[in-house]
């Protein structure tokens, strides 16, 4: 039977803190169903959502000024759990009538906290217990704190510096703690937020890949009924999942368009027909574009002109396709849950552009199709999970994202195909030996850019007067702050010696050195 993954489920209250969607995610690994909403939701949409239990967040700002965000009131009258967060604990002590205050030690790292008093939310979870007492290690990150519990509360934790730690009202169950149990400093932070989603809440543990994908499929069939579906697949993680999902939700509806641009990996095009056309037998066209973005690309050189051109293309190709197949009604594509927060956070924020993305969304409206965005919801490990679920090849899944421009960014000015084929070769000595040596799954993202500049080398007895190539690999977790990869000495080596060796137009290999930020992690 088809379970009500929804049925059960958490509310995260957003205060602006930058852990906000960790916790989100922490939620989900346990295996229930969240959502981030804005600190001011009305009070008929939170109903209306029904939660099981309710997280305020951490948040920037403090209490102690006037003008500073509050829970709405309905979040304490609806009589499910309230775990409060940092600012999150500090507001709910403040509308419970406690007070807060900015205290003269601000604490930001590890901390020691004192657990004292039997409350439901730490009972029994402890990192250390000895003739001391009972200890927990955490991590926070305040200036202000709670100084005075609002009625009906009773201590929890409390440190040298910071007395009221964690308060908790068992009665009506009430709970807030001044550190951060989302993060993985906090040792037993799992723990005391499964304590309270599972045990306080009541939520069972219905979110699995298998019960999402059910739930998924269900739904794509209840959206586009017998309608026909487009898909535009490059190979990377999020459209190859949903065109498994696709697949098996409402099989040949779906059609998917792979444009070959020319600025793809080596064998890249190769591989994605390999995988979905024929072993899965999914309906693949693969536009082969090559020459067409190769003519348009003619004499540009600016990255941001690159990347407009290259967007325009797509459009064009993918509307050619769309126009060919008749009657779509549905264009499918593979909108994550952290692009549609970051796309409500742009929305209020004055982000500067750095680079415009690429993407497909700026389809032209008259080609009228509804969008199908199967994953809205979920977060990349999660998107990852049901892809392997649904039976892609493991190296698919995980591989590192790959930019919808391709080589286009990694060619550094005007992009040529004799470029792009030297840059493919490089590129896939790379791949081989991050491979071999078990360091591709280490790092995050890695790749080779091409530097139109010649350099003078001796190869045998000759003289070589040739291209420079750069390699990257880096450590993320977010792709917003990047640290370059302390690969070992001896595999650039190895990469280096490849590369110059058997590459007849590259005279030298060059390490990227630089971090994210001051550089970018591409390198236009
Ligand atoms: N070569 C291509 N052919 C067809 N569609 C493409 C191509 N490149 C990109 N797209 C479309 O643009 C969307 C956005 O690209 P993007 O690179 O952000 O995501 P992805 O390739 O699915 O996943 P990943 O983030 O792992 O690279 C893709 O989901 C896909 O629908
Ligand atoms: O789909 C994409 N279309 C793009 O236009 C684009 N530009 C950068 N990237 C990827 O985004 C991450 C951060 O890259 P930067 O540090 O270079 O901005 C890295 O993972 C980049 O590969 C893109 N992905
Ligand atoms: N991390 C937080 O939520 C901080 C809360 C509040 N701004 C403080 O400094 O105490
Ligand atoms: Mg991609």
């Amino acid at each position: 039977m088809r379970q009500n993954i929804h049925a059960q489920k958490i509310l995260i209250l957003d205060f602006g803190s930058q852990y906000t969607q960790l916790i989100a995610r922490r939620v989900r690994e346990i295996g229930v169903y969240s959502e981030i909403h804005a600190f001011d939701m009305s009070a008929e949409d939170i109903r209306a959502f029904a939660p099981q239990g309710i997280i305020l967040a951490g948040g920037p700002e403090s209490v102690t000024g006037s003008d500073t965000p509050r829970a709405p009131g309905v979040v304490f009258e609806m009589g499910v759990p309230v775990l409060g967060i940092c600012y999150g604990m500090q507001t709910m002590a403040e509308q419970l009538g406690g007070k807060v205050a900015t205290s003269n030690h601000r604490e930001f790292g590890y901390a020691e906290v004192q657990v004292v008093g039997d409350g439901q939310l730490l009972d029994g979870i402890v990192d250390r217990d000895d003739s001391t007492g009972r200890w927990l290690d955490v991590w926070m990150s305040h200036g202000d704190q709670v100084s005075a519990m609002p009625e009906g509360f009773k201590l929890m934790a409390q440190t040298e510096t910071c007395p009221i730690a964690a308060m908790a009202d068992d009665e009506r169950q009430f709970y807030g703690v001044q550190f951060h149990p989302e993060v993985t400093h906090t040792l037993k932070g799992q723990e005391i937020l499964e304590r309270f989603i599972r045990t306080l809440s009541g939520c069972d543990a219905l979110w699995t890949a298998e019960n999402i994908i059910d739930d998924l499929v269900v739904r794509v069939r209840e959206q586009v009924g017998s309608g026909k579906v487009l898909l535009g697949l490059s190979g990377g993680v999020d459209s190859s999942v949903v065109a498994a999902l696709l697949h098996k939700a409402i099989g040949d509806q779906l059609t998917c368009v792979f444009v070959d641009n020319g600025l793809l990996r080596k064998n890249e095009g190769d591989q994605v027909m390999a995988t979905f056309a024929q072993n899965m037998g999914v309906k693949v066209i693969r536009a082969d574009a090559e020459d067409l973005f190769l003519g348009k690309l003619k004499g540009i050189s600016d990255p941001e002109e690159k990347r407009k051109v290259i967007g325009h293309t797509f459009i064009e190709v993918f509307d050619a396709e769309a126009t060919k197949l008749k009657d779509v009604h549905f264009l499918a594509q593979g909108t994550i849950y952290p692009d549609v927060i970051e796309s409500a956070a742009a929305k209020t924020g004055k982000a500067h552009v750095i680079k415009s993305h690429h993407n497909v969304g700026g389809l032209p409206d008259d080609m009228a199709m509804e969008l199908v965005e199967p994953l809205r919801e979920l977060f990349k490990d999660e998107v990852r999970r049901i892809g392997v679920a649904l039976g892609l090849p493991h190296d698919m899944v995980y591989r590192h994202p790959f930019p919808g421009p391709g080589l286009g960014v990694r060619i550094l000015g005007e992009v040529k195909k004799e470029y792009a084929d030297i840059l493919r070769e490089a590129d896939a000595i790379f791949m081989e030996e991050l491979y071999k040596s078990g360091w591709y799954h280490k790092v995050n993202q890695a790749f080779v850019v091409f530097l139109p500049v010649k350099s003078v080398g001796v190869v045998g007895d000759g003289r070589r007067y040739e291209w420079v190539v750069a390699l990257r690999a880096v450590e993320t977790i977010d792709f917003m702050t990047a640290r370059w990869a302390h690969l070992p000495y001896e595999l650039i080596e190895r990469v280096s010696n490849r590369i110059i060796n058997s590459i007849e137009g590259i005279s030298r290999v060059a390490y990227d050195v630089s971090s994210k930020p001051p550089a970018t992690i591409e390198w236009e």
